[in-house]
């Protein structure tokens, strides 16, 4: 299958979203908007995101476009579009490129969003970069720089299931677990969620990308605040409990790609989060409070005393000087 085979083979029969002025086939994509629109980008590279040893190419294109949902939905929008740049190696075959378009499929059908657009090219490393729209009615975004003195911090799901699963596909023992590898292979970022709290004033959230210890420090700088978490809160899986006691605590800090949102709200706000949660079957857990500080920080409090938790999760380029 060369270039346009591929880009035949995957322009879309129709679109979801009403506001396509000019879809796939055309130099580039066309929307109409009356709403503000969010834009954000993610890139996945064989060897440090993904390793096709591990995952197979349908996994592969849903992570990468849970990346970017998860992104559009950290600021409170509405996912409608998404674009794919590929480099792919000599070694892909056709059924790995159609499984990588299935894959992103998958999830785009669950969030109503659409494929516009994408570039093709050769090259000698796998490269998935996805570039995503979101709709955001004026005034709600949903900012880092938004948690307030007094305000409670929340999070989704569970923290760390991703790097367990990541553990399971690199260094397999004797049983797998197929939940953790699940939670890993196909992450559900909560846009649904975000987008439909609408009805709050504000809301501070982050989505957790890098693992809870670099977001909540991002929330801390970006605000002005200090963080207080209680590490007992933090929602563990029991399997991850179980299976990795003693790498639990810290991969819930810092394991990173479990696409769940952490975020701040008005204690007022409390029930309403709650609320949405519950309609939408997605686990809420209040993990700590914010207050006022002249030094930006994260505070972890334990039944063993409080340290600052410092922004330990996994950062790029850090070979270079
Ligand atoms: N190479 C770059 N050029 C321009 N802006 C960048 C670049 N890399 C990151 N940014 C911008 O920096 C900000 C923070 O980016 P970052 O990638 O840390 O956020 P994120 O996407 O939430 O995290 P993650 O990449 O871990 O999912 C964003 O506004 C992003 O657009
Ligand atoms: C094969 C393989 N090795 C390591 C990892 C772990 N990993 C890679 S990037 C990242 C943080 C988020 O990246 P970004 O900041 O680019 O969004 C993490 C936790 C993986 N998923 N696959
Ligand atoms: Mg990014
Ligand atoms: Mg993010
Ligand atoms: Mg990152």
């Amino acid at each position: 299958m060369e270039e346009f085979e591929l880009i035949r083979k995957i322009t879309p029969a129709y679109y979801r979203q009403p506001s396509v002025v000019k879809g796939v086939g055309d130099d580039a994509f066309v929307f109409r908007s009356s709403e503000d629109i969010v834009f954000t980008t993610d890139t996945m590279v064989e060897e440090v995101h993904f390793s096709r040893k591990t995952m197979d190419t349908h996994a592969v294109g849903y992570r990468a476009l849970a990346a970017n949902v998860s992104d559009l939905a950290a600021m409170g929008s509405r996912p409608a579009f998404y674009s794919v740049s590929l480099v792919l190696t000599p070694d892909w075959t056709d059924e790995d490129i159609i499984a990588l378009y299935d894959g992103m499929e998958q999830l785009a059908g669950k969030h109503n969003m659409d494929l516009v657009g994408g570039d093709t090219v050769s090259g000698s490393q796998t490269v998935v970069a996805i570039t995503a729209h979101g709709y955001l009615p004026p005034d709600k975004g949903r900012y880092r720089s938004d948690a307030a003195d007094g305000d409670v911090i929340f999070v989704t799901g569970t923290l760390g299931d991703s790097r367990g699963g990541l553990e399971e596909l690199m260094n397999p023992g004797e049983s797998v677990s197929d939940y953790l590898i699940e939670r890993h292979r196909y992450p559900e970022p909560k846009a649904a969620f975000a987008a439909g709290l609408t009805s709050l004033s504000r809301l501070c959230l982050n989505d957790v990308s890098d693992g809870i210890a670099s977001e909540a420090n991002e929330i801390a700088t970006a605000s002005g605040m200090r963080l207080h978490l209680q590490k007992e809160k933090i929602p563990v899986s029991e399997e991850l409990k179980t299976r990795y006691p003693d790498q639990a605590g810290e991969w819930a800090l810092s394991g990173g790609e479990d696409f769940e949102l952490l975020g701040t709200v008005a204690p007022g706000d409390k029930e309403a989060l709650l609320e949405r949660a519950r309609e939408l079957d997605i686990r809420l857990t209040f993990i700590g409070t914010v207050s006022d500080s002249n030094l930006p920080e994260v505070l972890l409090h334990s039944s063993h005393g409080t340290e600052t938790l410092q922004s330990t999760g996994y950062t790029h380029l850090k070979e270079r000087r």
